[in-house]
């Protein structure tokens, strides 16, 4: 038999630039709740009549609530999620929140080739993202975990270069830094916890599926 709480369905999503976004969708798809609002200090937020429970979370932890299950599904940037490196089954690219992942360095400081920095400092958010880039490029570098405004690291001598988001090159420009080498796309994803997935199909199947031709009819109205 299945607990009372199996018979919500539980959505962690991201404070900051996509909670917005997601909750559009959401309501969309025909899923909301009063109370779902930027300026809201509460952390879960539930429609008992629709049986869906939302839970507000730092972005970086969203992963961590739905692998183990204390979400059902949730909505997080690929590039939180690949650094994350959390197993979480990845329903949906929702096509929103599209950045990409780079390295950038000081523009009077760029070296002739990427090898040129190995042994370098390098400022991220994205270390682990990072490390495997460089690896791969038989690179050694040396890591320094920021949680924000990563462009500081190069102009304050802490550190050579960053690996960081770029959105629209705005923050890059104005800081007289300089992409020099593309690591990976990004873009917000719909993901489910592998158990919640099997327990709970029915209701998370049909929702991707909205979801999905909801995106199908925005991105047909942008023609
Ligand atoms: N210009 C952008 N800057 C940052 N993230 C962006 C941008 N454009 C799209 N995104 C996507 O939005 C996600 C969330 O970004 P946001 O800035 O809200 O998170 P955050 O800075 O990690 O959150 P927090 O402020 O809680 O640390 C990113 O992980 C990325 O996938
Ligand atoms: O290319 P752009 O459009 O300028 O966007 C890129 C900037 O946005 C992100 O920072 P965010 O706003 O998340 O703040 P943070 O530095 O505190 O992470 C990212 O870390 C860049 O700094």
């Amino acid at each position: 038999m299945q607990s009372s709480e199996n018979e919500y369905l539980t959505i962690a999503l991201p404070k900051g630039k996509l909670f917005p976004l997601a909750v559009d969708l959401f309501r969309e798809a025909g899923i909301s709740a009063d109370g779902l609002t930027d300026s809201s200090r509460k952390l879960v937020i539930t429609n008992e009549a629709q049986k869906v429970k939302f839970i507000i979370s730092k972005t970086a932890d969203v992963p961590t609530y739905v692998e183990y299950g204390a979400a059902d599904i949730g909505i997080i940037g690929k590039d939180v999620l690949v650094e994350s490196g959390q197993d979480v089954y990845e329903l949906l690219d929702l096509g929103f929140g599209k950045c990409h992942l780079m390295m950038a360095v000081p523009k009077d400081k760029k070296r002739d080739k990427l090898t040129d920095y190995t042994h370098t400092r390098v400022a991220t958010k994205f270390p682990h993202i990072a490390e495997k880039f460089f690896n791969e490029h038989g690179m050694q570098m040396e890591y320094i975990k920021l949680n924000g405004s990563i462009e500081l690291g190069p102009i304050v001598g802490l550190s050579e270069s960053i690996v960081d988001i770029v959105e629209t090159g705005t923050t890059l420009k104005e800081n007289n830094l300089e992409e020099i080498v593309h690591i990976m796309d990004a873009s917000a994803r719909l993901v489910a916890n592998r158990v919640s997935f099997r327990l709970k199909f029915d209701r998370i199947y049909s929702l991707t599926e909205k979801m999905k031709q909801i995106l199908t009819e925005r991105a047909e109205g942008n023609k």
